[in-house]
């Protein structure tokens, strides 16, 4: 299953203002994130990205402008989010976590769905576990499985890699590029590497007032992600983000 949602929206950011505790976060934000594309969100620490993510999801209101789909239908309902802790809980199974939202919501919950999706991230021997049996990498295929149950076209992700060793990253980088496809999906990272590898869109968010400036490196492989970690192509433009980023 490449996809596990139908027609995914552009988001679009236009004239966003926004102060918290007296500190103006945005003023008149302006940004486009492609419609079924994976966005990449780089900045410093405390420039809001999260912050931004989680107007997308609509847990904060903006003060001024707005946040809407580019097929005119309300986002609400059609956002999903995973995040670097996990959040699963940690006295139910694996896959009863991955049926979380259907609990929450008084449905049922689809068992064969949590199965399939946990087959997919290579999960089906665990699906009885307890999150404590199982290393970060699993945990973090376990957060990815609930999103994707979940079905929403476009899924936030608040650095969700950050915490794993590099070599879980990589791998699950491979993961999360096949089961997100289709899908409008928004990551913040810090990390270069993975910018680059994961990239089908590429935002630095930086300055003051905070702007969303669109990157172009030249990056092989198209559409196509992820990239392989050892193209000269990419290595030489993760070397050109470094320097923007010591430069910001
Ligand atoms: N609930 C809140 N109340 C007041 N200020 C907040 C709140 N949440 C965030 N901020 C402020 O908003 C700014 C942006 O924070 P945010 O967490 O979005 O940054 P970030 O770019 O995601 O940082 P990091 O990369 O370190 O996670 C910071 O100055 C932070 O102190």
């Amino acid at each position: 299953m490449a996809s596990v949602v139908g027609h995914a929206p552009a988001v679009m950011v236009r004239g966003l203002g926004l102060s918290m505790d007296g500190q103006c976060i945005f003023d008149n934000l302006d940004g486009t994130f492609p419609a079924a594309r994976l966005t990449v969100l780089l900045g410093g620490s405390g420039i809001g990205k999260t912050t931004l993510l989680r107007l997308v999801a609509g847990l904060i209101v903006p003060d001024t402008g707005g946040i809407s789909a580019g097929d005119g239908l309300p986002l609400s309902g059609r956002v999903g989010w995973m995040g670097q802790n996990d959040m699963l809980l940690p006295w139910a199974r694996v896959d009863d976590n991955v049926m979380l939202g259907s609990r929450l919501r008084g449905e049922p919950p689809d068992r064969a769905r949590a199965h399939d999706l946990l087959d997919q991230v290579g999960l089906s021997a665990s699906r009885t576990a307890l999150p404590s049996a199982l290393s970060g990498g699993m945990r973090q295929r376990v957060a990815l499985a609930r999103v994707l149950y979940e079905n929403r076209p476009v899924v936030l992700m608040d650095e969700p890699f950050s915490a794993l060793d590099s070599l879980t990253r990589l791998r699950m980088h491979e993961l999360a590029a096949r089961m997100l496809s289709g899908c409008t999906t928004i990551l913040i990272t810090h990390d270069p590497l993975e910018a680059c590898r994961m990239a089908q869109a590429l935002f630095m968010m930086g300055g003051a007032p905070v702007r969303l400036s669109p990157l172009s490196l030249p990056l092989s492989g198209g559409m196509d992600i992820p990239r392989a970690v050892d193209d000269p192509v990419l290595l030489s433009a993760q070397a050109d983000l470094w320097r923007r980023m010591l430069a910001s």
